[in-house]
């Protein structure tokens, strides 16, 4: 799904009845039907509508005509001077006056009547303001903006909760703290950033009749990973294929004490699909882990020319799990960027190690995929862990376009990007928040790699699966462990793809 911004909007309002001749209120009308089915009128008997003088607030009266319609009590509020009312929802404004509605100028004056009434309803609808808020709120605005939160026993936003910037998800002075939010054709890249989540309630998107062709010329290639996506990226399995078919990839990882993530990164990549993994480490981690993987071939460091041909032979390499932030680490992705040109993922201490280094990557012919969690990404980038999740897509595709990297910034809607092409996942969920998922993502991922994806797409399709499995798991388990992932990865990538 693509990600929208308050620019693009306007751009594609404008080549939707420019171009192609689709007047603006027979968009506003589609807006109005796809935002009806969101309204729970079995529940919601009595509702105010709050609109503002835009399309925003048109959407608003055309909500209030279809509930009227319905036969829901319906007490519509319009805010601002009714002499600028944007031309369409002058038309819905003056379609409600000619059906004699109850429509009401709020101001200072009746204010405490539409308290009142906000108190009284089943719900509220908020249509004061959505992609055109350009200021900070004051004033009237701001006194019914608290009025709606303190009173609405629901509230439904319209497109964007008033007073979130649909760009960037920053609070403008005060915003509507919504149960929902209907939006309009694209998910706002305001409702990703972590900002934005005490505000706009459960997200629903709606498509409204913009014709594919726009769409593509104006996105901004940003994009909300869907099923459909991963199922495009994964190879099918075909009736004559052989381990060769499906990649050899090889893990560096583990070191004493952290002989865990080692066998998770492996055995991620073999549950996966890898036709062959191999995993390369210290000789004690190896004599630990060797018991545990029955599928995975093991090599020591100290075995020099085997490693170096297992490094030749390679489709993709993982490195840094468990490694430890030193300059062995460091050595080792000197060797093997030295050795090959294949997809590199390298995640925790590879990642810590590389910090000082960060030429490496520039001058490595192949790809390297990065995949931090903010403190790490802190670390590689200098700035602070709060500025990192107060603005991830923009701090990620900086990170990357630096880098030179592929970079998956972790956490909540993890963020993939090659500094031009983005997407944010939807999947997974805190009860993954433990030691060992990370490990657990940069096998799928190098796996992933190995049997041919493009590693953008690799990245994005890992975290994809690496959370809807934790989706599954946690409907019926607290927390979900890196092992809980590795025993469903086959049948979930087969889900996903069928
Ligand atoms: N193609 C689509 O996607 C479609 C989009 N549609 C809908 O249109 C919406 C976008 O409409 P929009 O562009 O008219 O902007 P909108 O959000 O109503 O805000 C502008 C109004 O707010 C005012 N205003 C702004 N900031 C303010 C402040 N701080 N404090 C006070 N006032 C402030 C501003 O006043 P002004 O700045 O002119 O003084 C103006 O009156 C979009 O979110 C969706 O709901 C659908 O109808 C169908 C097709
Ligand atoms: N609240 C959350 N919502 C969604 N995904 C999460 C959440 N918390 C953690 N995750 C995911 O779990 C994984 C944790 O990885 P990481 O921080 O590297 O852990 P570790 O270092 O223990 O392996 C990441 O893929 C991250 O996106
Ligand atoms: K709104």
């Amino acid at each position: 799904m693509i990600i929208g911004t308050s620019n693009m909007t306007s751009n594609i309002d404008n080549a939707c009845s420019n171009d192609i001749g689709i007047p603006m209120i027979v968009m506003m009308e589609n807006a109005v039907h796809a935002a009806m089915k969101h309204i729970d009128t079995k529940i919601h008997k009595s509702i105010c509508v709050i609109c503002g003088m835009g399309n925003n607030g048109g959407d608003g009266f055309g909500i209030a005509r279809h509930l009227i319609l319905k036969g829901i009590d319906v007490k519509i509020f319009a805010v601002g001077n009714i002499n600028k009312l944007s031309e369409c929802a002058k038309i819905n404004f003056d379609i409600l006056k000619n059906m004699d509605a109850d429509i009401k100028i709020l101001d200072e004056i009746n204010l405490e009547y539409a308290k009142d009434r906000f108190s009284k309803s089943d719900a509220c609808i908020d249509a004061l303001f959505g992609t055109g808020l350009k200021r900070n709120i004051e004033g009237i605005y701001r006194k019914v903006i608290e009025a709606i939160n303190e009173k609405s026993a629901y509230t439904y936003a319209i497109d964007m909760p008033s007073g979130l910037s649909s760009d960037t998800g920053k609070v403008m002075g005060i915003s509507i703290k919504a149960d929902k939010t209907i939006s309009f054709e694209f998910y706002k890249r305001g409702l990703i950033e972590y900002s934005s989540d005490e505000y706009k309630g459960e997200v629903v998107v709606e498509k409204i009749g913009v014709p594919k062709e726009i769409k593509e010329k104006f996105h901004n290639y940003e994009f909300i990973t869907e099923k459909e996506d991963i199922s495009k990226w994964i190879k099918r399995r075909k009736k004559n294929d052989h381990k060769g078919s499906y990649g050899k990839v090889t893990v560096f990882a583990g070191s004493s004490g952290f002989s865990g993530a080692a066998y998770i990164a492996a055995q991620s990549a073999v549950k996966t699909g890898s036709g062959l993994v191999t995993l390369v480490t210290e000789k004690e981690i190896q004599d630990i882990v060797s018991r545990k993987l029955s599928e995975a071939m093991t090599c020591s460091y100290d075995e020099k020319n085997r490693v170096e041909k297992i490094i030749c032979d390679s489709d993709a390499i993982a490195v840094g799990p468990g490694m430890g932030n030193n300059s062995k680490t460091l050595s080792k992705i000197n060797e093997i960027m030295e050795k090959t040109s294949s997809t590199l993922v390298i995640d925790a201490d590879g990642i810590n190690s590389l910090s000082e280094n960060l030429k490496l990557i520039k001058d490595y012919p192949g790809k390297v995929i990065l995949t931090p969690h903010p403190g790490e990404l802190s670390r590689l980038t200098g700035k602070s862990i709060s500025d990192i999740n107060s603005n991830r897509i923009d701090t990620a595709k900086e990170a990357a376009r630096t880098t030179g990297a592929i970079i998956l910034l972790k956490g909540n809607r993890t963020v993939i990007t090659d500094g031009y092409n983005t997407f944010v996942n939807p999947t997974g969920n805190s009860a993954m928040a433990n030691g060992g998922m990370g490990d657990c993502l940069t096998g799928i991922i190098t796996s992933l790699c190995g049997m041919g994806t493009e590693p953008l797409h690799a990245a994005a399709a890992g975290a994809y699966i690496h959370g809807y499995i934790a989706d599954i798991i946690s409907e019926k388990q607290f927390v979900v462990n890196a092992s809980d992932i590795i025993n469903y990865l086959p049948v979930a990538i087969k889900e996903i793809l069928r």
